[in-house]
């Protein structure tokens, strides 16, 4: 059920633990391993339980461990998945914008992590498949209302298949949890070409949120 990815290299000076949730096929697993390794299979198999994987990132020249652990999205895992909650710093809550029930749902999931996460989790809301365009069933500015009413910290469009914004997810969490761990938020110089507009109390607008249909979407 655990399938841990262990690096070689341990040393770090930051260990958040990102638990990733969202219903069945949304591309759950194939984000992360688009994270881990770059690489994506359109045959997947589902999620048993869950599975962990982690990556170390530089930022801000310090060590960031990312502990992802991808949970199963069936439901008849759910009690399985419910007790990886408390641990987690963060939610990346996935959905299909080809799936309008999968956008539905995440209604549900910020439910399950309000009952079974810590108080102060940090949230966000990411859109996959949206290399998918032609069958796009939600629009980004829906995701990014949805994301502003709850409090998430962003939201964001990304492809597994294409590696779009996948990276981008992951780095905008680790800057947000090291914020959260007294460490300054990096300038909007230091952000590429990533465009997001963060929500909570404790962060601030770092670029503007305006989007073309060329630039990868991400923001709320
Ligand atoms: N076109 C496209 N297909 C994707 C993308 N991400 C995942 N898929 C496909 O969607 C299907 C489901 O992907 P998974 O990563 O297994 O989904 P999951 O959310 O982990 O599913 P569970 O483990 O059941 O919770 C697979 O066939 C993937 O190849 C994407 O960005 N674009």
């Amino acid at each position: 059920m655990q399938q841990g990815t262990l690096e070689q290299d341990d040393a770090f000076d930051f260990l958040f633990k990102i638990i990733l949730i969202g219903d069945s096929n949304v591309g759950k697993t194939s984000v992360v391993q688009s994270f881990k390794s770059g690489l994506f299979s359109e045959r997947q198999h589902n999620t048993i339980g869950v599975d962990f994987t982690v990556r170390t990132l530089t930022i801000q020249g310090k060590k960031v461990k990312m502990q992802v652990w991808d949970t199963a999205g069936q439901e008849r895992f759910r009690t399985i998945t419910q007790s990886y909650y408390r641990s987690a710093h963060a939610a990346l809550i996935a959905y299909d914008i080809t799936r309008r029930a999968t956008f539905t749902s995440v209604t549900h999931w910020l439910h399950e992590v309000q009952t079974f996460g810590a108080a102060n989790v940090l949230l966000t809301l990411i859109g996959n498949k949206c290399d998918l365009e032609d069958q796009r069933e939600v629009r980004f500015e829906e995701a990014c209302a949805l994301a502003e009413d709850h409090g998430m910290a962003a939201a964001l469009e990304t492809s597994a298949k294409e590696a779009r914004n996948v990276e981008e997810v992951f780095v905008l969490m680790a800057e947000q949890l090291l914020a959260c761990n007294g460490m300054p938020l990096p300038s909007p110089a230091h952000q590429g070409n990533t465009q997001h507009l963060l929500l909570r109390s404790n962060s601030r607008p770092i670029s503007s949120p305006a989007t073309t249909q060329d630039t990868p979407k991400t923001c709320c």
